[in-house]
């Protein structure tokens, strides 16, 4: 079946010049969200695929399976906030997650904030929560239709009244009370010209930090840090265990390096009034370093100050040079330090990631030396709730095949909370973990026990490869029904550019060395065939966001390679995507086509550029499902329309292109956190039907 694509105006008049070298930019007219003719083009693309997806074989049962399997109670850890348990809780298909409190952690529960009541379609979501020390107030982020933008509210916690105030252009922000309740810290960006609700791609600068006094107005908040000389400049401000130090951590970009000023509000003679006499610990961005706890002056850090793999260090502020410093955990000789937690006083969880799995283990506060390890199955710390000053801890874990266990290991870990799953039993699945020889890419293969290598097997392929993101095993019902009733092998690639194996593995996959994410992602594919799983036509490619990056290289290097590719999100425009939102915040891992050098890594592997731009005969592109939405203020709509555009331009009048080339624009939804259950599920129906119908699969009991 071929398709007849909408055709869409090509600007032979616009071409931009990159040092010396001319690049045409056909449909630039698609960057501006606003206009008659870009929504004339979405509209015209999902007249052509929402009928597409519609049809396909197996959408229906796909979509009844899905709903079912969704259908099971989710928790996450409970946290203890004043005398009371705090837990949010979906019943299995609510849109949003619901915050519960009880008064012990036996009994009964009640509603504390329900964000399904905000909107009829559940696209306002509970972005971000903070409960004041003792419980007073509960200051709360709200994020409308899928974008970064945020408001933040505020209840009294015991009677749940709501307060007058209100923050507006909240985004990147952190939350932090003053352990008086007085106020909070967070940050805002200056009013902008035009809209902020998340269909606007203006760039993100000049981000400040304030404290909003409770009961006061917004206008009347006080800025306590911004950095007029450094517009890309953002900052996260934590407040100190025992209450006392403002720790302020100051971020240019997308790196794991920042800048640490603290202030010791004890030393504020008439409070906070103004910006905040911040002490310059580190100024510079040679390393991270992460506020764990201070025992006095005495500060605990997480850093990868000559650590890639992270080690644990403390900093005395009354001995601050470097000199002084001392290594309180030593960095692993192989294994990634996670997150570090202290909990019971004198006690560090210390999380480690293992070959891409999670470990945990407690060690003393004081020496650095190890007590236990919590053992734990093959899988992945989700989440985690302690508090320096409470004995007990919680920490929520899953696998591919295991929803979700929630552990209260006192003494013993114990299950305090096992999720079960209807259908789906996790003894019928196995997980191997393979790494392809040469650069030796960790792979997770998740299949019926004792499948043939008969080369019959349909796969879903999934990668990432960027920002230190390391993909571990993790509960997805789609990838479940993949398997089950269409008979595939879930692979999860730990390409390079993510943090599996720390900072090298990272810096392996950026910049001049990109390339590397896209060759091991291909060979990905390629050991799946070799090792007699599958072959080229039934490997279905899949990737979001930097993701999406990936697939759409991929597809472009080496169409042959694959049957299907979904793109989610991806950033397409590689000249361009520093212009748009926080795009400029992504140069750390890719670079900038504003620098010469910097230019000609990125014009090698752009998927816009790299397009055939007219028709050709020779090897036709994979079937491709594109997805973006329109409130996705993180990679905007523009990169995937210029994409497809130029897709369907070039290969879509190819005359060997039988396959599908099309793209799926959304409403009233974003770059993907805080979406709800009703979109996901109808989402990924599109997708996985999609995979079927382009790969010939069908469904099986
Ligand atoms: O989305 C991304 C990249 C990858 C990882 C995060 N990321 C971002 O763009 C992260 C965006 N972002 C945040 O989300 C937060 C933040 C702060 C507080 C609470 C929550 C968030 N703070 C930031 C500070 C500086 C720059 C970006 C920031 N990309 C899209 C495609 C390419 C990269």
């Amino acid at each position: 079946m071929s398709f007849k694509y909408p055709e869409a105006r090509r600007d032979d008049s616009k071409v931009d010049d990159y040092h010396g070298v001319k690049v045409p930019d056909p449909y630039h007219w698609l960057e501006d969200p606003d206009s008659d003719e870009t929504k004339m083009f979405v509209e015209e693309q999902n007249k052509l695929t929402m009928p597409f997806l519609e049809q396909c074989t197996v959408k229906e049962r796909f979509h009844q399976r899905l709903t079912e399997l969704y259908n099971y109670p989710k928790y996450s850890c409970p946290y203890k906030r004043g005398k009371r348990y705090f837990y949010s809780h979906n019943k299995g298909l609510q849109n949003q997650d619901v915050l519960y409190v009880q008064d012990s952690l036996n009994s009964p529960a009640s509603v504390f904030f329900d964000p399904n009541t905000l909107s009829e379609d559940g696209t306002v979501a509970l972005k971000m929560g903070r409960l004041s020390e003792e419980c007073e107030y509960f200051a709360y982020g709200l994020s409308s239709a899928g974008s970064d933008w945020v408001t933040v509210h505020f209840l009294k916690a015991d009677d749940l009244t709501k307060l007058q105030d209100v923050l507006e252009r909240v985004k990147f922000s952190c939350l932090a009370w003053t352990y008086d309740a007085k106020g909070i810290f967070y940050n805002c960006y200056p009013r902008q010209h035009g809209k902020a609700d998340g269909t606007e791609t203006t760039t993100n600068l000049n981000q400040k930090l304030y404290y909003h006094v409770i009961g006061t107005s917004q206008s009347e908040d006080i800025l306590v840090a911004e950095f007029p000389d450094n517009p890309k400049w953002h900052s996260s401000l934590t407040v100190s265990d025992d209450g006392r130090y403002a720790v302020l951590s100051i971020t240019e970009g997308c790196e794991p390096v920042n800048r640490l000023w603290y202030c010791d509000l004890q030393q504020l003679p008439n409070g906070i009034t103004g910006l905040l006499p911040w002490v310059k610990l580190v100024d510079t961005f040679e390393a991270q370093y992460t506020y764990i706890t201070n025992e006095g002056t005495v500060f605990t850090l997480r850093t990868n100050l000559d650590a890639p793999r992270y080690r644990l260090i403390t900093i005395d502020l009354q001995k601050p040079e470097q000199t002084h410093w001392k290594t309180l955990i030593h960095q692993h000789e192989k294994d990634v330090l996670g997150f570090v937690a202290c909990v019971n006083q004198c006690y560090l969880l210390v999380n480690y990631v293992h070959d891409v799995k999670d470990i945990l283990q407690l060690y003393e506060l004081q020496s650095g030396k190890l007590i236990r390890d919590l053992l734990l199955d093959v899988g992945t710390v989700v989440g985690l709730s302690c508090k320096k000053k409470h004995p007990d801890f919680f920490y929520k874990f899953t696998s591919f095949t295991t929803p979700a266990r929630k552990v209260q290991p006192n003494p013993e870990p114990t299950i305090f909370r096992q999720v079960e799953v209807k259908g789906i039993n996790p003894s019928d699945y196995q997980t191997t973990q393979v790494s392809k020889d040469g650069t030796k890419i960790p792979m997770f293969l998740v299949h019926a026990r004792g499948i043939e290598r008969d080369s019959t097997h349909p796969v879903f392929l999934h990668g990432y490869g960027g920002f230190e993101n390391s993909i571990q095993p993790y509960y997805n019902t789609a990838y479940l029904l993949f398997i089950r009733h269409l008979g595939g092998i879930l692979a999860v690639a730990n390409i390079r550019g993510g943090g599996e194996y720390g900072q090298t593995w990272h810096k392996a996959g950026t910049l001049g060395s990109k390339q590397n994410c896209f060759d091991d992602f291909q060979c990905a594919a390629e050991y799946l065939i070799q090792e007699g799983y599958t072959t080229a036509s039934r490997i279905a490619i899949n990737g979001a966001s930097n993701g999406g990056l990936l697939v759409a290289a991929c597809v472009n290097q080496q169409p042959e390679l694959f049957g299907c590719a979904v793109a989610k999100v991806g950033v397409m425009d590689m000249l361009k995507f520093h212009k748009f939102t926080i795009g400029h915040a992504w140069t750390t891992d890719y670079g900038c086509a504003d620098d010469p050098e910097q230019f000609k890594w990125l014009i090698k592997y752009s998927p816009l550029h790299n397009l055939p731009q007219t028709p050709r005969d020779g090897t036709p592109y994979p079937a491709m499902l594109l997805l973006t939405a329109d409130h996705d203020d993180r990679v905007v709509p523009l990169h995937t329309l210029k994409y497809v555009a130029t897709l369907q331009h070039g290969m879509g009048r190819s005359p060997g292109q039988t396959q599908p080339l099309l793209v799926r624009v959304d409403t009233r939804s974003g770059h993907g956190a805080g979406k709800p259950t009703a979109k996901a599920i109808l989402e990924n129906t599109h997708i996985y039907s999609f995979i079927a119908e382009t790969l010939n699969l069908s469904w099986r009991e």
